[in-house]
């Protein structure tokens, strides 16, 4: 996540005859909270192994913003007038600052594991420029590529949505990508060609048809084919060193039928 921020924890120690409407107020509470232009989110938890615990995880954009923005700002005293009543029940009300550990965990498969690994992005590439190359359009970009190049392209993709990190580890990285792309001078038709090819070669080796997995596979393709273009005008000046983009599922999860 690109937006810096800070995570205030609000510990409350609730008793059980008083937690429904501790509940309740902050459901209220959290209207004001949310139209807060410094407030990224919330989430409210309740312990299960001793019940009047509960702890509020609230990320601001920075402390000043909660501090002045927020408690100065037009929502701050509709948000305070409902969990006054329990302010005396706050037991730790701080400021946190992330480190650099964290992650996710592999609940969700990655698109590169739903695609169906590093076999399915090689047969994607091989049919993917065989058609390119005879592409009136696009075809004569490619005329002198190198023979790896359908290789290249799979382990950058392999990499992309969440496999192994081939292309940084054996083949340069970015750098390496995007030095590709410069003085190419692609125009708008034959990026929306590539484009195309690609998605007719995804059908063609059979990538996964569902709505979720094409969505994110095509948001990457959309994103990815108009930053190569505008790093291809001549005296583009994009950055020469930057990780290689990691592509997620976004918005729509993959759906997984329960059984
Ligand atoms: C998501 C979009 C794109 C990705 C992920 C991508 C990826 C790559 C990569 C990884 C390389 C370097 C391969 C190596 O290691 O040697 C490369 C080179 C190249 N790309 Fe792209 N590219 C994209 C879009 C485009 C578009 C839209 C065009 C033109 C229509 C294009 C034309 C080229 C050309 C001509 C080369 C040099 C090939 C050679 O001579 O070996 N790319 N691309």
């Amino acid at each position: 996540m690109g937006i810096a921020m800070i995570v205030e924890y609000i510990r409350y120690r609730i008793d059980q005859a008083d937690a429904a409407d501790f509940e309740a107020a902050y459901a209220r509470a959290a209207e004001p909270l949310s139209a807060a232009p410094q407030c990224v989110d919330y989430e409210l938890s309740r312990c299960v192994d001793e019940p009047e615990w509960y702890v509020l995880r609230i990320a601001w954009t920075s402390a000043d913003d909660h501090l002045q923005g927020f408690r100065g700002g037009e929502h701050f005293q509709s948000f305070f007038a409902e969990i006054r009543p329990y302010v005396q029940r706050i037991e730790e009300m701080r400021h946190y600052e992330r480190t650099a550990v964290r992650g996710t965990g592999a609940s969700v498969p990655s698109l590169y594991e739903w695609a169906g690994g590093a076999e399915a992005f090689a047969r994607l590439t091989d049919v993917f420029y065989a058609r390119v190359l005879k592409d009136d359009l696009i075809g004569p970009l490619f005329a002198g590529m190198d023979p790896g190049h359908p290789e290249y392209v799979a382990m950058w993709l392999a990499e992309v949505f969440g496999g192994p990190a081939r292309y940084s580890g054996e083949r340069g990285g970015y750098h390496h990508m995007v030095v590709q792309h410069l003085g190419k001078g692609i125009g708008e038709p034959q990026r929306r060609r590539w484009v195309s090819l690609l998605m007719d070669a995804a059908d063609e080796v059979g990538l996964p048809g569902d709505p979720e997995f094409r969505a994110a596979f095509s948001g990457y393709i959309e994103w990815g084919t108009r930053i190569a273009l505008a790093n291809s005008q001549p005296g583009a000046t994009p950055p020469m060193q930057a990780p290689v983009p990691r592509w997620g599922w976004g918005v729509a999860p993959p759906y997984i039928p329960q059984s």
